[in-house]
C-alpha cells in the first residue's frame, strides 16, 4: 500500500529485475531504439529503472519544455562518466550554483568573441569559418579531379582548428601531433560515454577486472586531453587577449574578485568541456550531410542550385541563411533522421515536479528521448525517410516545427547553438559550391549507426569531384 500510494502519481513503465532493473533489455548499440518503442507502450513520459538508477524518459517536445523550464530540473546527474568527464567544475556538468555563474561568463564570452547570432564582431569569426572551409576545399582539390576518401579526419581538422581558435587561442597546422592526440582521444571518449553504459547505472562493477580496466582506460584519456589543453592554458598565463576563452577567463582572474570560481582547476575544466563540446556534435552533423547529400543527389544539386542563386558567387555569411530557404531545409532534415544527440543530454530532478498532473520524483533522472521526438510517426509523416520538404510551406518558405529540439530547450539548452549553425552552414556552404559529393565505389551508403554521446556514423569512403 505505502509503495502504491508513493508511486501512484509517477509516470508508468516496465517493471525490471532487482539489482540491474530493465538494463538487460537495452541494447548497448541502439538503446535509442529500445527506448523508443518503450514509449509506444508506455507513452510520452515513462519510468524506467536501469541498474540502481531511476529515470523518466520523455519522448514529447512540449512535455519536455514543461518539464525542463523548471528550475527543479536544471541539475545534471550523478553519473559515473559524467563525474569523471566533469567532475564538480566547468560548465556542463556543474551544479546550479556554480553553472549560474560560468553560463553568464560563457555566454558572454561567445557574444564578445563574436561567436553568436546577434554579436556585433560575427563577420571575424565568419571570416575563420569560411576559410577552414576553404582549407577543405583545397585539401580534396589538391588529390585530384576526383578524390575518393573517408572524410572523417579532414572534417574532424576543421572543426578542431576552429574550437582551437575561440576557445584556446592556438592555431593548429595539419599533421600537429597535439591535434592529432586530442582528436584520437576525443573519439575513443566518445564511443566509451555512452550514456548506457553499465558503470553508469550498476556502479559497483567498478570492481569487476573487465569494467575497472573500462573505466580506467575511460579516466586516463580524459586525463590526456585535460592535460593538453591545459598546456595552451599555461602557455597563455602571461600573454593570451581576451579575444579566446583562455584569455578571457584569465582576465576575470586577474581581478580576483572570485577566486573560488575563477581559478586554474575551474578553467581547465570550462576548456574541455567547450572543446568536447563542440567538435564532436559538429563532425558528426557533417558527416551525416555528407552521408545523406552523396545518397540524396537530387537533393544536393537542389541546395547547390539555391546557393549559386542566392549567393551569386557572395561568400556566405550566416545571413544569407534566411533566403535559403531549401538549404536551411536540407540542415534541419538531416537534423532530425539522425538526431546528433540521440539519448538527450540528461537532467536531474533536485526536487518532486509534476507536469500534466504526473510526479518525476526528486532524485530521478529525466532523459529527453531527442530521437523518439524527432522519429515519431504521429508527428513527422514516414520519419524513416530523408524529406527536407517537411520543413518548407507550400510557399517553399521555411517551416519552423515545434517538435524540432537538436540543441534541447529551456535554460540549459545547448549554449552553442548559433556557433554549431554557423560552422555547419558555413562549411556547407562553401564546399558545396565547389565540391560534388558521391557515394564511394561500392555506389551505397551505410546510414547505421553507434548511439554513443553523439550518433556516430560507420566509416566510409565518399567522392568529392571538382566543380
Ligand atoms: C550541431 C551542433 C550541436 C548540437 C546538436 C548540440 C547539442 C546540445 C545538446 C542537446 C545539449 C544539452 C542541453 C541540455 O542539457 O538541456 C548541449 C549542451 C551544451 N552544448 Fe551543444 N550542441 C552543438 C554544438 C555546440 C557548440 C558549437 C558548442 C560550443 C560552444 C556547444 C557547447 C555546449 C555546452 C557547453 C553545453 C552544456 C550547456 C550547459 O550545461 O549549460 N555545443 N548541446
Amino acid at each position: 500500500l505505502y509503495f502504491y500510494s508513493e508511486y501512484k502519481d509517477c509516470p508508468p513503465g516496465p517493471w525490471g529485475l532487482p539489482i540491474i532493473g530493465y538494463l538487460h533489455k537495452i541494447d548497448r548499440t541502439t538503446p535509442n531504439l529500445d527506448l523508443m518503442q518503450l514509449a509506444q507502450k508506455y507513452g510520452p513520459m515513462y519510468s524506467i529503472k536501469l541498474g540502481l538508477v531511476n529515470i523518466v524518459v520523455i519522448s514529447e517536445a512540449k512535455l519536455v519544455r514543461k518539464v525542463l523550464s523548471q528550475d527543479e530540473s536544471l541539475a545534471r546527474p550523478p553519473l559515473y562518466t559524467f563525474k569523471i568527464m566533469f567532475g564538480t567544475r566547468g560548465i556542463t556538468g556543474t551544479a546550479v550554483d556554480l553553472w549560474r555563474n560560468q553560463r553568464k561568463f560563457v555566454e558572454k564570452f561567445l557574444r564578445t568573441a563574436g561567436a553568436t547570432k546577434t554579436a556585433t564582431n560575427r563577420k571575424t569569426i565568419e571570416e575563420y569559418i569560411r576559410k577552414s572551409s576553404e582549407e577543405f576545399v583545397q585539401y580534396v582539390h589538391s588529390r585530384g579531379n576526383r578524390t575518393i576518401v573517408n572524410p572523417s579526419e579532414a572534417v574532424m581538422y576543421y572543426v578542431t582548428t576552429i574550437a582551437a581558435v575561440i576557445f584556446l587561442g592556438a592555431s593548429f597546422k595539419r599533421d600537429d601531433q597535439i591535434q592529432k592526440d586530442l582528436t584520437e582521444n576525443l573519439d575513443k571518449i566518445v564511443q566509451l560515454s555512452t550514456v548506457s553504459g553499465p558503470l553508469n547505472y550498476l556502479p559497483f562493477l567498478d570492481f569487476v577486472s573487465k569494467y575497472k580496466k573500462m573505466g580506467n582506460l575511460y579516466e586516463q584519456m580524459i586525463k590526456d586531453i585535460k592535460d593538453t589543453l591545459e598546456k595552451f592554458i599555461n602557455e597563455k598565463m602571461e600573454t593570451s587577449p581576451a579575444t579566446n576563452l583562455i584569455g578571457a577567463f584569465l582576465s576575470e582572474m586577474s581581478k580576483n574578485d572570485c577566486p573560488e570560481i575563477y581559478n586554474p582547476a575551474q578553467l581547465k575544466q570550462l576548456v574541455f568541456d567547450l572543446f568536447a563540446a563542440s567538435t564532436e556534435t559538429t563532425l558528426n552533423s557533417i558527416l551525416w550531410l555528407m552521408l545523406y547529400l552523396a545518397k540524396y543527389q537530387e537533393v544536393q544539386n537542389k541546395v547547390r542550385q539555391e546557393l549559386f542563386d542566392v549567393l551569386q558567387g557572395k561568400t556566405p555569411q550566416l545571413d544569407d541563411l534566411s533566403n535559403l530557404p531549401y538549404t536551411k531545409a536540407t540542415l534541419a532534415e538531416t537534423a532530425r533522421i539522425r538526431t546528433v544527440v540521440p539519448l538527450g543530454f540528461p537532467h536531474y530532478a533536485t526536487d518532486d515536479i509534476v507536469v500534466e498532473n504526473v510526479k518525476i520524483r526528486k532524485g530521478t533522472i529525466i532523459m529527453p528521448l531527442l530521437w523518439a521526438i524527432h522519429m515519431d510517426p504521429e508527428v513527422w509523416k514516414e520519419p524513416e525517410e530523408f524529406r527536407p520538404e517537411r520543413f518548407l510551406n507550400d510557399q517553399g518558405k521555411f517551416l519552423w516545427h515545434e517538435s524540432f529540439i537538436p540543441f534541447q530547450t529551456g535554460k540549459r539548452m545547448c549554449v552553442g547553438k548559433d556557433l554549431g549553425d554557423m560552422m555547419v552552414f558555413l562549411f556547407f556552404a562553401t564546399v558545396l559550391q565547389r565540391v560534388k559529393i558521391e557515394c564511394g565505389d561500392s555506389g551505397k551508403i551505410d546510414f547505421s549507426y553507434v548511439c554513443g554521446l553523439p550518433l556516430l556514423s560507420k566509416p566510409q569512403e565518399l567522392v568529392f569531384v571538382k566543380i
